[in-house]
């Protein structure tokens, strides 16, 4: 009993001794002031090699276990990115983030120009601008209703129309003394076709209005925004939704299908974002627009933002503060960039092709391009689809620790009873 109980304590001291220990031999016992004879020895050695392989197999196993739950970890990648990147990034929340322009005239030598900048911008040019639009917009639209109800349907009428609209669209642009540079074909109305944009702010209609004048999809708005929408816009076309009605999302869709189908007056313009993005990033394209069967000619907006940034957050601003903010400051400065019409490929799915649009609008305009929906600033996803998500994660998980033969049963069988 004596002689067995030895070996154990000899083999739980080797163990403890670091790396070599697989190697030692009886003399090595000896040298630990181990005094046993040949046999003795052979047989202890034996002994604390079956133990210590045993434990070396525990190691590995242990090994293996931290480095398949690391590849775990990372055949999860998906769904970990995703995570990682709303952690680390947060993405989502940058798309709508108003940029601040810095205090960089704030020095003995710029100071006294920029209060009189600001002087001149609040108690001149904004006076003057705002009288300008007034005059101009109460003109224009009397004029377009003039010809609603007196001018004869046909060409003339449509004419006069698209001119009437096209003004009150320079008119506006001119309130924020807009420089609009355009590349590429300017667009021409034609049957069986569409036209889609990044989205910045609405002003977006009428910087690409006072080119050719178009009907938007766009968002009922309340206030007096949503009288020019009822009373004005509404004459030439454009198409409303209330983006919290499933049922309006169904009935705008149909409109969208009957409008490009016809020969509609106006031309058709969609902003496949659905909300207004600021201009850094471009959100989930929603495939709406790419259903359609029709040519989709793309349109890329980029504001330079030197001296304001036209992004409407309307969740911080209303749209007279915002209107505001650009007939303040010095000028609107962009680049409007008309590109080639695209068609659905063969096998294309309309997801697919809305990507690609996408991705090409977001080129011109380096924007970058992020997966998020953008009717995520309105909707908390919903309980369903964190459930999903969960699921996914749960499967994937499971699915790794079954294939991983170096994994222990016992190890698997408890997770898989907490998972
Ligand atoms: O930025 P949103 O989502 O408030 O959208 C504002 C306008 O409706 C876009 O046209």
């Amino acid at each position: 009993m004596g002689k067995e109980s030895k070996p154990r304590k000899a083999s739980m001291m080797i163990m403890r001794t670091g790396s070599n220990r697989l190697n030692m031999s009886s003399d090595d016992l000896g040298g630990l002031g181990l005094d046993f004879n040949n046999t003795s020895q052979n047989k202890v050695a034996d002994e604390i090699d079956e133990t210590l392989r045993k434990e070396e197999k525990i190691r590995v196993s242990g090994n293996a276990c931290a480095h398949g739950l690391l590849r775990d970890v990372l055949d999860i990648s998906s769904t970990l990115e995703e995570g990682a990147a709303a952690i680390v990034d947060d993405s989502f929340t940058r798309c709508f983030n108003k940029a601040s322009l810095g205090n960089w005239n704030f020095n003995a030598y710029l100071l006294p120009f920029w209060v009189l900048g600001v002087l001149l911008r609040y108690f001149v040019l904004f006076p003057l601008r705002l009288a300008w639009l007034l005059a101009s917009f109460v003109v224009l639209n009397i004029l377009f209703a003039l010809s609603r109800l007196i001018m004869p349907k046909g060409a003339l009428k449509l004419r006069v129309e698209r001119k009437l609209v096209q003004l009150i669209a320079v008119c506006w642009v001119a309130s924020w003394s807009a420089v609009i540079i355009c590349h590429g074909p300017k667009p021409t109305p034609s049957k069986g076709r569409v036209w889609v944009s990044n989205h910045t702010s609405m002003i977006d209609w009428i910087v690409l209005s006072q080119v050719t004048p178009f009907a938007a999809v766009m968002q009922k708005h309340p206030g007096w925004l949503g009288l020019v929408q009822t009373f004005i816009m509404d004459g030439f076309g454009c198409i409303y939704f209330n983006r919290k009605s499933a049922k309006d999302r169904d009935k705008v869709a149909r409109t969208i299908k009957e409008y490009v189908k016809n020969d509609g007056s106006f031309p058709l313009l969609i902003f496949p974002e659905g909300t207004c993005v600021n201009n850094q990033y471009s959100t989930m394209f929603k495939k709406g627009a790419f259903d359609l069967d029709c040519a989709v000619c793309p349109i890329a907006v980029k504001y330079n933002k030197i001296f304001v940034d036209a992004f409407w957050s309307s969740r911080q601003q209303s749209f007279t503060m915002h209107l505001f903010e650009l007939m303040t400051s010095w000028a609107v400065v962009a680049d409007v960039y008309f590109l080639e019409p695209q068609y659905r490929r063969e096998g294309e799915t309309s997801i697919e092709f809305a990507s690609r649009v996408q991705a090409m609008i977001a080129r011109k305009a380096r924007l970058k391009v992020v997966p998020w929906n953008g009717m995520l600033k309105y909707f908390k996803p919903s309980p369903k689809l964190c459930e999903q998500k969960r699921e996914i994660f749960g499967s994937a998980i499971k699915k790794r620790l079954k294939e991983d033969k170096d994994f222990p049963r016992e190890a698997v069988e408890t997770r898989e009873g907490k998972t």
